[in-house]
């Protein structure tokens, strides 16, 4: 297993530019299954998770080709992909693929609009906490679905289609959003989703689906409207920048005291984790193009945080967050509300040096001088970025261990950190 190596102390500064996110990616190669015509994805990332779907829709049926690099493209630089699905060879998504990756579950909405069945293993529980579906079964039984679970497998089937149904989501979900949304589409009648997720990817979604030709208003809002249509045809749509790699540089860069310019993304995507990073001392602009954060000398000033859905403090940014406070003048207490198990980072960011309690849903850091380089463990994605963050300071050498965790959703990142004066290494195996 490949092993990433830093050697800590010196400040970023330069430029990364931003790829697109994963988190819209995903669920936008889906919507590529509720459609005969080709989808063509603009700007996407170069990840493991995209990797594997790819894998899951080709087990469908979906036929994809990349297209070869552009004038000016870089390894760094976003990708185009064109999906077809002119003909769904299986419904089934098997157990060996879904279990691997958590949204590739979420097939299952448009196989049952397109298709009238779709036949998906439980995706089960993961390092973060139990993740159930329960809420995306409720989106498609309002929808007409009937489901069953059977060897652990649910099997949705609509034979006469989907109808227009209220989804009051008990919970704000995105998995559930972008479930019921894509199902919608294509159901007969008008659907109306409250308490919907509003996530910047789900804008996204509802964009490229309207360019498809869906009827969809409202989407980041927590009403959304959908007139279902008969069918919905090819489009070409760019992802949206990844607000999650955006916010793990702009602290990534406050840890460093450096001065970085992210370009390829917009401050409006992580308004909340940008205005907690200003009260940490740490100046954030918006500047043409991109997002500029710099400290110079200034300490760090610990600040409390609790994670929210959008547009709250994103889960996605806490453990990169835990990772900065740790350095930190003074105590921080982190919340997290949307995972159980979203603290697996506490123990390896002590391995470093760190002070951090566990309080019930709640991390105390006390800010340290220093931290000191260790081998260390990446427990998942985020996670993994956290101790990216803490290496970056810590004396000596740190190395992170199961680096497969940082492939699923960091393009590039030991070229994007090194650019900027980073040392960081991929060890191969
Ligand atoms: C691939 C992707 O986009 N993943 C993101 C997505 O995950 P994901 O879409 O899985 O997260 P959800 O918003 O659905 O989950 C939010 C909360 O609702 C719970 N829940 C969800 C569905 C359900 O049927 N029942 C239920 O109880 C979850 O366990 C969690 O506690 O949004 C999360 C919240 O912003 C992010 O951390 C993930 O990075
Ligand atoms: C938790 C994440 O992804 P997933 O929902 O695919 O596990 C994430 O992107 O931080």
């Amino acid at each position: 297993m490949d092993r990433i190596l830093i050697r800590g102390g010196a400040p970023l500064e330069g430029t990364i530019p931003i790829s697109g996110a994963k988190n819209a990616a995903l669920p936008l190669m889906t919507a590529s299954l509720l459609t005969d015509e080709t989808l063509e994805l603009g700007n996407m990332p170069r990840l493991a998770d995209v990797g594997l779907l790819l894998r899951i829709l080709g087990n469908h049926g979906v036929d994809h080709t990349i297209a070869g690099k552009r004038p000016g493209e870089t390894a760094e630089t976003g990708q185009t992909m064109r999906l077809s699905a002119r003909t769904i060879i299986d419904t089934t998504a098997p157990y060996e693929l879904v279990s691997r990756m958590r949204a590739s579950f979420w097939v299952i909405g448009p196989l049952v609009a397109r298709l009238g069945e779709a036949r998906v293993s439980m995706p089960g529980g993961c390092a973060i906490g139990t993740r159930p579906v329960d809420l995306l079964l409720f989106a498609l039984e309002k929808l007409g679905a009937e489901i069953d679970v059977d060897a652990g497998y649910v099997i949705a089937r609509a034979p006469k289609g989907l109808r227009g149904g209220h989804i009051d989501f008990p919970k704000v979900t995105v998995s559930g959003t972008h479930t019921a949304l894509m199902a919608a589409t294509l159901a007969n009648g008008t659907t109306i989703i409250d308490n919907a997720a509003r996530e910047p990817e789900v804008i996204d979604l509802a964009e490229c689906l309207n360019k498809m030709g869906a009827r969809i208003t409202g989407a980041g809002e927590s009403r959304i409207v959908i007139e279902g249509v008969a069918r919905l045809h090819g489009a070409s749509h760019e992802v949206v920048p990844d607000r999650i790699e955006t916010g793990t540089y702009a602290m990534a860069a406050a840890m460093t005291g450096g001065d970085v310019t992210l370009t390829g993304t917009r401050p409006q995507l992580l308004e909340s984790a940008l205005d907690t990073l200003r009260q940490t001392g740490t100046e954030v602009t918006g500047v043409n193009g991109g997002i500029r954060v710099r400290r110079n000398g200034q300490p760090l000033e610990a600040v409390d945080v609790t994670t929210d859905p959008f547009p709250g403090f994103p889960t996605d940014l806490q453990a990169q967050f835990m990772a900065l406070m740790t350095r930190a003048k003074g105590t921080s207490r982190i919340r997290e509300t949307i995972f159980e198990n979203r603290f697996m980072h506490v123990q390896e960011l002590a391995r470093l040096g760190a002070r951090i309690g566990l309080q019930g849903d709640t991390a105390v850091v006390t800010g340290v001088d220093t931290l000191k380089g260790a081998p260390v463990m990446a427990t998942d994605l985020r996670a993994s970025a956290s101790l990216v963050i803490a290496g970056l300071v810590a004396e000596g050498e740190t190395t992170i261990n199961r680096v497969y965790h940082l492939d699923r959703g960091f393009e590039a990142l030991e070229s994007k950190l090194g650019r900027c004066g980073a040392a960081v290494e991929r060890i191969r195996a």
